[in-house]
């Protein structure tokens, strides 16, 4: 409980600005002032007035859109104070400005911002011109020159990077100090812009500053551009497009700031317009049509004032956190609101835009709800997290500091519907409240008394006076003497009213004396005691002690037990390695069995494949080849039908002349001719001279001069059609044009057989080769002999007889019906062969046609020696 109390106190020690008792405590009103700016040129017509010190008249022009919608009227707005276009920039800084930097020395928290439409002055009034400086500029000298004298060395504190500082000893510092020299030494370029800088006569020091306080200032530079933070501080090239983007996060004491930012500790006004004359020339500026050096951005420049009470000897500071009191100004110059349709931005322009006009609405929320919240007692959500700007500044409107706002206004009537929202904005932002910071003395909250670094230089400064040589060892207890009552009486020794002086002194002296007297028998009661209390302290740290030795020794066997299992855990661990790798390699070479198993289930899937492929091709194929053998077939069937009609009709014309001519013919022959016919029908044996019938078409002779036709016997279909002439086998010559004239078609050099194998010709003619027709189709000739001789394989002599009727063709030509073959075959008697079996070394062979059934006669030549046989065509 108790320490939970003492934290609570540290709390409040360290950040008395923060506490959140304010929260209930007083409250001031969002100060809001306005600064009107000249007019640009003398034909600009105005749309406001100032009609008294704090009041401003807003009339709408003609061209305003509000006056088109004729909802518009003249309006009085009312500002804690108006400045005229006339109005210099110190006087705007010592009203508006000065009050926040007093706060901030006595460590309380301050927020100005510049608000405005694009090209009021914003910039102006926040920076200012070269010779001609603004706020912040005036700030930065003001606050230099009042803690001049009581800066602490460099690097004494350090920021922590999360928002707070750390005290380093005199030693850390320098050494710091000495490294940041060698940095230095290598070269650094000088950033300050000297026109922002002003004469030091113009600068005055704020007074009541806490002499008993060491302090340092650190500066944050920081961007905010399309919603994004950006440090402008970051280390690197001053010119860089490329920072990265910083993140706004809370502390322990759950204020805002964004991490990671560069804080810059600053020593004199000059290293601070360095570093924000480093920060403007990576600010981003572009050019819109309304104003030609735009700010496309929000930009912050922070300002932090650490301070801390020094020792009791008024020397070095205390190194003690918990004493640190950090104050900070927060300066904003927010990018300019305006109508987009009005500067024609289009691409990045626009949605710059876009993002400030979105950003500044989202102040413009966040001030409605807070008001409303005050206003009707309601805690409704504010939105500060919508934006960065509203985000950075959340504490500050939750009571951590003074806000205060300069609206800039460029009163020319062709800013009218802007400057309208600003007005309005400003009016609503002045109803808010913030709590007053309250400030509390650390160094009385713990017993320090003021006035110890101004003793200590007092004391320093007399004891060097003293010329005596034992002066330089005097030792005072300075800590004692002025920490022992109320501060010293202001004394200043004149000549005459010295005495009186020194008595006065003297007696203070001797009061403080007896006090002293009293503290030291105080003390001395409070040693004893003490020292009991340490005696106990002892007492019990023996026994501490000794129950400290057991649990060693305890401690110490855990320790051994532990060891072993250690050991065994070792042992086990190198088990499991082994296992894991055994297991590895198994895993892997299953791996890899698998990926070949893979492998091969793939190859033969493609293969199965391939073959389901290749069938399918092949049926494909085939189907298509026995669709078209189908095609082929029923076409073949066609053909035939066709052919059979065909013939059948032939066969019934040639029935039809058969008829004729049987019945005009003579009754015998035609009697014969119908016997033959009818024996030739029944496929009965065939002898030779029996009626001539169709020979197969090879047979046929070639210059027969009708086409040949297909002959088909209606008994026998399955007979030749083929090579039949049109002609009438039962075509009768005339007796006497018959004379049973033979046509002998034989070669020139026929070999003398030897036999009478040829049939009785009486009439006949003998030809090499058939030249004409005539030679066969005239009335004279009714039998052919065709003789051929030929060697057989065995070399023997081989006479064909070739005899066939010679019928004339309906087309008045003549054909050859073949009926005989006769076949004289020699054989040498001395000739030792197979054939010995047989009778003769002639043989005589008969064909009729090419029917296995025709018989063999007996020829019609006369008897000789070569023996006749029968054979069979096969
Ligand atoms: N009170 C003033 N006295 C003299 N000149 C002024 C004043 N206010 C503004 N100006 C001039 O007007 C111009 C535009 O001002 P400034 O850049 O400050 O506008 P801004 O509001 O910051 O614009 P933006 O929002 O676009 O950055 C500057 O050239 C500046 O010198």
């Amino acid at each position: 409980m108790k320490s939970a109390k003492s934290k609570q106190r540290i709390n409040d020690l360290r950040t008395p600005a923060r506490s959140k008792q304010n929260l209930v405590g007083e409250r001031d009103p969002v100060q809001v002032y306005c600064r009107l700016r000249p007019m640009q040129r003398d034909s600009d017509s105005p749309c406001m007035k100032i009609i008294s010190p704090n009041t401003v008249l807003l009339t709408p022009p003609s061209t305003a859109i509000s006056y088109r919608n004729e909802n518009a009227k003249t309006m009085k707005y009312t500002f804690k104070e108006v400045f005229p276009p006339e109005t210099n920039q110190q006087e705007v800084f010592d009203k508006v400005a000065l009050p926040i930097v007093e706060g901030l020395i006595k460590g309380k928290n301050g927020l100005l911002f510049t608000y405005g439409v694009t090209g009021s002055g914003k910039t102006f009034t926040m920076t200012g011109e070269p010779h001609n400086c603004g706020i912040l500029p005036r700030c930065l000298n003001i606050i230099f020159k009042t803690i001049n004298d009581f800066q602490a060395h460099k690097y004494i504190f350090k920021p922590d990077k999360m928002n707070m500082f750390d005290i380093q000893s005199e030693a850390e510092a320098m050494l710091e100090r000495q490294q940041e020299l060698h940095k230095f030494k290598s070269g650094r370029k000088n950033n300050s812009n000297p026109d922002l800088a002003m004469s030091s006569s113009d600068i005055t020091k704020i007074e009541g500053i806490n002499e008993d306080n060491q302090y340092a200032v650190f500066v944050t530079y920081v961007e905010i551009y399309n919603n994004s933070v950006f440090d402008l501080l970051e280390d690197g090239p001053p010119i860089t497009r490329n920072l990265p983007v910083k993140i706004i996060r809370e502390d322990a004491a759950h204020n805002m700031y964004v991490h990671g930012v560069t804080e810059v500790e600053i020593k004199s006004a000059e290293e601070a317009f360095e570093a924000f004359y480093l920060g403007l020339k990576r600010k981003r500026m572009a050019h819109t049509t309304l104003n030609a050096e735009s700010s496309r951005s929000h930009s912050v420049f922070t300002i932090r004032l650490v301070q801390a009470p020094v020792d009791e000897m008024g020397e070095a500071v205390i190194q003690n956190k918990k004493f640190l009191s950090i104050s900070q100004l927060s300066l904003v110059d927010l990018a300019g609101s305006e109508r987009t349709n009005r500067t024609k931005n289009t691409g990045q322009r626009l949605r710059e835009a876009g993002n400030i006009n979105k950003s500044l609405m989202t102040l413009r929320t966040c001030l409605e709800a807070l008001r409303e919240n005050q206003i009707s007692g309601t805690n409704n959500m504010v939105p500060y997290r919508e934006s960065k700007i509203t985000h950075l500044f959340k504490n500050f409107f939750e009571g951590e500091g003074q806000v205060r706002m300069v609206v800039c206004a460029n009163p020319r009537a062709e800013d009218y519907d802007e400057t309208l929202q600003v007005m309005r904005f400003a009016e609503m932002a002045a109803e808010v409240e913030v709590a007053k910071p309250q400030i509390i003395d650390v160094a009385a909250s713990i017993g320090l008394t003021s006035g110890r670094r101004k003793a200590n230089r007092l004391f320093t400064t007399a004891r060097d006076n003293i010329i005596r040589p034992e002066a330089k060892d005097l030792e005072l207890d300075l800590g004692l003497v002025y920490s022992l009552g109320p501060d010293f009486p202001s004394l200043e020794l004149n000549s005459s009213q010295a005495a009186h002086i020194i008595k006065e002194l003297m007696a203070h002296l001797e009061m403080r004396i007896s006090r002293r007297e009293t503290l030291k028998r105080s003390k001395a009661i409070k040693d004893e005691r003490l020292r009991s209390a340490l005696l106990d302290l002892e007492k019990d740290s023996l026994e501490v002690r000794s129950e400290n030795a057991s649990l060693r020794g305890q401690l110490a066997a855990a320790e051994r037990r532990v060891r072993a299992l250690e050991e065994r855990l070792t042992a086990t661990e190198n088990a499991s390695l082994t296992h894991q790798r055994k297991l590895a390699e198994m895993t892997e070479y299953t791996t890899n069995l698998k990926h070949e198993l893979h492998e091969k289930e793939l190859l033969l899937s493609q293969n199965k494949f391939d073959k389901e492929k290749q069938k399918k091709i092949l049926e494909r194929k085939y189907n298509h080849k026995i669709a078209a053998e189908h095609e082929k077939a029923k076409e073949i069937n066609c053909e035939k039908e066709r052919l059979r009609n065909a013939i059948e009709e032939k066969e019934n014309k040639l029935r039809m002349i058969a008829e004729a001519l049987n019945d005009r013919g003579d009754d015998g022959y035609n009697n014969k001719i119908t016997g033959d016919m009818a024996a030739q029908t029944s496929n009965k044996d065939f002898t030779p001279g029996s009626t001539p019938r169709a020979l197969p078409a090879h047979l046929l002779t070639p210059f027969s001069s009708v086409p040949q036709t297909t002959q088909t016997h209606r008994d026998t279909p399955a007979s030749s059609r083929r090579g039949v002439a049109i002609a009438n086998p039962r075509h009768r010559r005339s007796l006497s044009a018959d004379g049973r004239g033979w046509l002998e078609h034989a070669p020139t050099k026929i070999v003398p057989m030897g036999t009478v194998m040829k049939p009785q010709i009486c009439n006949s003619k003998v030809v090499n080769k058939l030249t004409s027709v005539k030679d066969i189709a005239n009335s004279k000739t009714s039998k052919y002999c065709l003789i051929s001789q030929e060697q057989d394989t065995d070399g023997e002599l081989e006479t064909k007889l070739y005899k066939g009727d010679v019928v004339p063709t309906c087309g008045g030509g003549a054909q050859v019906i073949f009926n005989d073959v006769e076949m004289l075959k020699q054989f040498s008697p001395t000739r030792e062969s197979s054939h010995s079996n047989r009778l003769s070394s002639t043989t005589c062979a008969r064909h009729s046609g090419k029917r296995r059934d025709t018989a063999c006669s007996p020829p019609q030549t006369p008897s000789n020696t070569s023996k006749k046989q029968r054979v069979d065509d096969d």
